[in-house]
This record gives C-alpha cells, sequence and structure tokens, in this order.
C-alpha cells in the first residue's frame, strides 16, 4: 500500500514537473512573441518620431535627410537609416537580450536581405498578406517560429513593415530610380526600379530574442521551486502516511479494545449462564435428591443386572420384604415370587423390558416369612450409549394395604355378607367357567339345588339372629362337605346352589347330595339352643337337563320343589315329566 502511494506521488511528481516546466516555457514564449510586438512597434514609432521631429525639421531648414549624411554638413541619416542603426545600437546596449534589424527581400545591404532561412520561410508568408488589399490599409500579422541557433533557442519573429508616410514612399521611389541603384540591383540580380504605393509592403522588422538563458533560469527556479513544493509535499505526504498508519494503529488498537470488551462481556454473559445453570442444576439436583430421597423412604428400590440378578437394594426392600441386604445381593427377584401369578405374567414382563420399554403392574410378592404383599411396579431398563441394557431399575410401592380393601371390596362385591359364601354374582362366574371346560371336554356338570325345610318357624320363634347363626352353621356343613374345585353358593334366604364341577356320572352326585342331608341334620347348638333343621334337594345335570344357567337353575328348582312335596330331607333328580 506504501509502494504504491509513494510510487502514484512519484508518477504525479514528474508529470507535474513537465507541465509545470512546459507551462513556463510557454508563457516565456508568449512573452517573446509579446515583447517582439512591443519592440517593432518601439522601432516604427521611433522612426515616424525621427522623421517627422528631425527629418522634416531639418528640411524646413534647408537640410534634411541624406543617404550620404556623413559627407553632408547639417544632414542626417535618412529614417531607413536610422532604423537600421537604432537597430544595431539595441543589439549593443541591451547586451544582446534581442536583437533586430530592419530587411526586406530588396535591400542592397548584404546584411538586410532574407540572409537566412527563416527570413527566407517568412518573408514569402508577409508578403502574401501585401496582395489582401492593393488600395487600403492591410491588417498585418507578424510571423514567428522557435529555432536553435549556435545550441541556442531563439524566437525569430518578422513583423511586416508598410508604406505609411508619403514622404517616405517618395524618398523610396526617388532612391529605386537613381541609375546607379538600378545598376547596382541588375548586377545582384534583383528587380530594380520597383515603386511602392501607400499601405503596401515597404519591408519587414526581423526580431531575435534568445531564450535559452531565461529559459535556464525559469527551468532552474522551476526546478528549484518544484523541488521544493515536491519536497514540502513529500514530506506532507510521509506525515500524512505517518498519522494514517498511527491512526489505522489507533484504530487497531481501539477495535481490539472493543473486541477485548465484547470479549469480556462475553464471559461475563457466559459466566452469568453458567451461574445460572449451576444454580438450576444446583436446584434440579437438590429436588432430585429430595425426590431420591422420598423414593428411598417410601418406595421399595432395586437394581438388577440384565440377566436380573439384583445388585443394589435400598433399605426399604429390606424391611418389607424381610430380607437383609446380603440375603437379596445376587439372588433374583424368585426370592420374592409368592406364586400368585402365571409363569406368562411375569414372561410378559420380561418380554417388555427386555425390548427396552418400562414395564409397570401390580405384584403380589411373598416376605421371608410367608406373608404375602403386594407392589405396585415400575421397571425401567437403564440402557448405555449404545442403546444396550446394562441395568434394571425397579420402583416399587408397597400397596398391601389397597390391595387387601380391593380384595376385600371385590369379596364383598361377590360374596354372601352374612355366610360369606359366593353370591349370584360368582356363582354365575363359576357357572361360565366351569359350563365352557365342561363343553370342551365333553365332561358332566351337576347342579344342586337347597332349600332348608322350616327355616322360617325357627326365625319367629329363636329370632332373627338365632336364624342368621343357623344360616351360618348351615353354609359351613355345605361348605366342609363339597371338594376344593367345588362351588356352594347363598342364593337368597334359606337357598343354596351348589355347582359340582366334572362329576363322572349322576351317582356321584347323588351320593354327595345325600352326604350333605346327613350332615346338615345332625344337630346345632346356637345361643344354648340345640336346634335341627333338614333340606330339600333338586339335582339338574349339565348337559341333558340344561345346557345354560338359568336353564339349570330352573330344573334343579324344579326337582328340590319335587323333593320338598316329598317331605323334604331329601334329594330328587329332574326329570322333565316335573313340569306336568
Ligand atoms: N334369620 C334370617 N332369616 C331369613 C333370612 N333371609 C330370609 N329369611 C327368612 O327365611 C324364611 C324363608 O321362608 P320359607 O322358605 O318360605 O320358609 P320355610 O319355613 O323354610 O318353608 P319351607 O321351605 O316350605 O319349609 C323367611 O321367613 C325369611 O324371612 C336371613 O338372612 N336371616
Amino acid at each position: 500500500m506504501l509502494t504504491f502511494v509513494l510510487g502514484v506521488f512519484l508518477c504525479t511528481s514528474i508529470v507535474a514537473y513537465f507541465v509545470i516546466r512546459d507551462t513556463v516555457r510557454e508563457t516565456i514564449e508568449n512573452q517573446a512573441v509579446a515583447f517582439a510586438e512591443i519592440a517593432t512597434v518601439q522601432a516604427t514609432t521611433a522612426r515616424s518620431v525621427y522623421a517627422k521631429e528631425v527629418a522634416e525639421k531639418l528640411r524646413q531648414d534647408g537640410f534634411g535627410p541624406s543617404v550620404d549624411y556623413a559627407h553632408m554638413k547639417g544632414y542626417v541619416p535618412i529614417p531607413a537609416q536610422f532604423l537600421k542603426m537604432l537597430g544595431q545600437a539595441s543589439n549593443t546596449n541591451t547586451s544582446h537580450l534581442f536583437q533586430y534589424k530592419p530587411v526586406s527581400k530588396w535591400n542592397l545591404d548584404a546584411g538586410q536581405g532574407l540572409g537566412d532561412d527563416f527570413l527566407r520561410w517568412a518573408w514569402p508568408q508577409i508578403e502574401q498578406q501585401d496582395k489582401a488589399n492593393p488600395d487600403g490599409p492591410i491588417a498585418w500579422k507578424p510571423i514567428w517560429r522557435f529555432e536553435q541557433q549556435q545550441g541556442q533557442r531563439v524566437l525569430r519573429y518578422l513583423s511586416a513593415d508598410a508604406a505609411t508616410q508619403p514622404s517616405c514612399i517618395a524618398c523610396h521611389n526617388a532612391y529605386e530610380s537613381k541609375p546607379e541603384i538600378v545598376e547596382r540591383r541588375k548586377s545582384q540580380h534583383i528587380q530594380a526600379g520597383k515603386q511602392w504605393h501607400q499601405y503596401q509592403l515597404l519591408g519587414a522588422i526581423s526580431i531575435t530574442i534568445p531564450l535559452s538563458k531565461v529559459e535556464t533560469l525559469a527551468v532552474a527556479r522551476v526546478q528549484r521551486t518544484s523541488i521544493l513544493i515536491f519536497g514540502i509535499l513529500f514530506a506532507s505526504l510521509i506525515l500524512a502516511i505517518w498519522f494514517s498508519r498511527r491512526l489505522v494503529k489507533q484504530e487497531v488498537s481501539l477495535q481490539e479494545v472493543e473486541r477485548e470488551l465484547l470479549r469480556s462481556e462475553k464471559e461475563m454473559q457466559d459466566a452469568k449462564e453458567l451461574l445460572l445453570a449451576k444454580q438450576d442444576v444446583e436446584r434440579a439436583f437438590s429436588e432430585l435428591s429430595a425426590y431420591l430421597q422420598a423414593i428411598d423412604q417410601h418406595a421399595i428400590v432395586s437394581v438388577a443386572t440384565p440377566d436380573g440378578r439384583i445388585i443394589q437394594v435400598n433399605q426399604k426392600f429390606c424391611e418389607v420384604s424381610g430380607y437383609s441386604e446380603q440375603e437379596l445381593i445376587g439372588q433374583d427377584h424368585n426370592i420374592v415370587n409368592s406364586g400368585t401369578h402365571p409363569s406368562s405374567f411375569f414372561s410378559e414382563m420380561w418380554q417388555t423390558i427386555a425390548r427396552g420399554d418400562i414395564w409397570s403392574g401390580e405384584i403380589c410378592n411373598r416376605t421371608k416369612s410367608g406373608a404375602l404383599y403386594w407392589v405396585d411396579s415400575s421397571i425401567v431398563p437403564l440402557k448405555d450409549q449404545d442403546g444396550k441394557i446394562v441395568r434394571y431399575i425397579s420402583i416399587r410401592l408397597d400397596i398391601t394395604g389397597r390391595k387387601k380393601t380391593e380384595l376385600h371390596m371385590a369379596h364383598l362385591a361377590n360374596h354372601d355378607a352374612l355366610t360369606g359364601l359366593p353370591n349370584r354374582y360368582l356363582l354365575q362366574d363359576r357357572f361360565k367357567a366351569i359350563l365352557a371346560r365342561c363343553r370342551r371336554s365333553n365332561m358332566q356338570t351337576a347342579v344342586i339345588f337347597v332349600d332348608l325345610d322350616k327355616f322360617k318357624p325357627i326365625n319367629d320363634t329363636l329370632g332373627h339372629k338365632v336364624g342368621d347363626l343357623l344360616l351360618i352353621e348351615v353354609s359351613q356343613r355345605l361348605r366342609s362337605g363339597i371338594r376344593e374345585v367345588d362351588t356352594v353358593s347363598r342364593h337368597g334366604g334359606d337357598e343354596f346352589i351348589i355347582l359340582l364341577a366334572d362329576i363322572a356320572n349322576i351317582e356321584d352326585a347323588a351320593m354327595l347330595a345325600q352326604k350333605l342331608l346327613h350332615s346338615l341334620i345332625e344337630p346345632y347348638q346356637i345361643m344354648g339352643h340345640e336346634l335341627s333343621i333338614s333340606a330339600s334337594m333338586g339335582i339338574s345335570i349339565f348337559p341333558q337337563d340344561g345346557d345354560d344357567m338359568e336353564g339349570l337353575l330352573k330344573h334343579s328348582d324344579l326337582a328340590m320343589y319335587y323333593a320338598k312335596r316329598n317331605g323334604g330331607n331329601n334329594c330328587q333328580f329332574y326329570t322333565p315329566d316335573m313340569h306336568k
């Protein structure tokens, strides 16, 4: 950049120098031309004054101008000679500042003819102007050029000298008519006998002004001035560059300060954000710690390997399960398996967590002492960066209390409040399950409708409470008289339904009914009373006596009615003719 600026400055300086130098030269040339014009006017004016004030005065006094004035007392040079003398004197007196002399192509003096190239070149151009107006004044234009003379530059200037004064014309014409002049001209092959008219070209004044000295002085001055100016400009430029560099440096340092400020501001902003983030993290960590503490206090937490081996348990796990931490670590969760859930339950759970999903559900576990407890579990698979499961985190809430309540509520909904036997709703479910199984396996099912005989009098005589206790006792005897897979439910009042699943033949049902009749008829000790009661039973068999619950109940009821009509304490199988 600096080199470029200096280069431009140098080129501009050189061009400026030559422009100034040429301008000065041109000015000098113009001045020289103007001076030549002035010198011409001065010379011709001096000649006119001389002709009028000197030559004419002497003529009036009886003397006058004469070419031979040197040998004639009282005579002076003619105006043309005066002009020539004036030129010669000027040349000497002005130390060759300029030279001028009258010239013409008719002049017989060798020094005043067309003696060099310039005069021979310029004279025809002056002569050409002479033809512009043969009878009147002519606006003469000088002819000039610059040329080299002996190694010096000079202005050559030629200005027309027209015939203005009649006395001059008369004198010149008379001079030309002289025989010796005619003779001289002929000998020199110059036109003789020329006669001049007013306004016509009489001769010319040649002026030579040397320029070299002035030009040398001017160029030297220009050089000095240029050097001074260029020095000042160069110094200014260097100063400007120095200042601009300093400014640039200052600007750069300002920019650096600005950048530094921005950086500091950003760092402060970052630090602020970091602080806020740290505060957020601390707050989140604090909240998380609180959550973890809360979870740890209230939840049963364990961590297991992908193959289900326990590697970490919390205190709550130990408290609820009854196992110590040492007993649990290294085991799998089968250690608390209660056997309540089918194997499909755990298969589904393992499938879910093995594919990376969270499994949630309620599990019934067993403590070390054998008690059941319910937990609401969520098992979260923990994955590494590659998505591979590395841990299972189990969080369980002990819901045994709620579960017991739910089970109790469910029990109440499905059991008779007085006897605890399944009620109609549960019987309905059992019916559906057993009938479906029997249909699949072509097995038979027996439905025994039981109605106590003469229960109302007990109620009426001993009170409702005794009646209730008797109903409870009857329920227990019926319950204890059947298999685990069979169902006895209270149908209402003193009526019971017994559902015998999968009987091999109807005799089995008959035998069981007889056994129950004998059981029921045994005396009861209730509130200090020994009571006796019997029952009437009707039996219907699936599938021959009915295809569904309604049909089977209806037909067993009808058969029971027949048993009751038969005196009670007996059992009747349903037969279609009972409808008659
Ligand atoms: N204590 C008590 N009595 C009930 C209950 N539910 C119904 N009963 C009574 O049981 C009796 C049943 O009536 P029935 O079966 O007609 O009377 P029964 O004397 O057994 O008549 P038979 O069956 O023809 O022998 C009614 O008196 C009901 O009030 C109950 O929950 N508790």
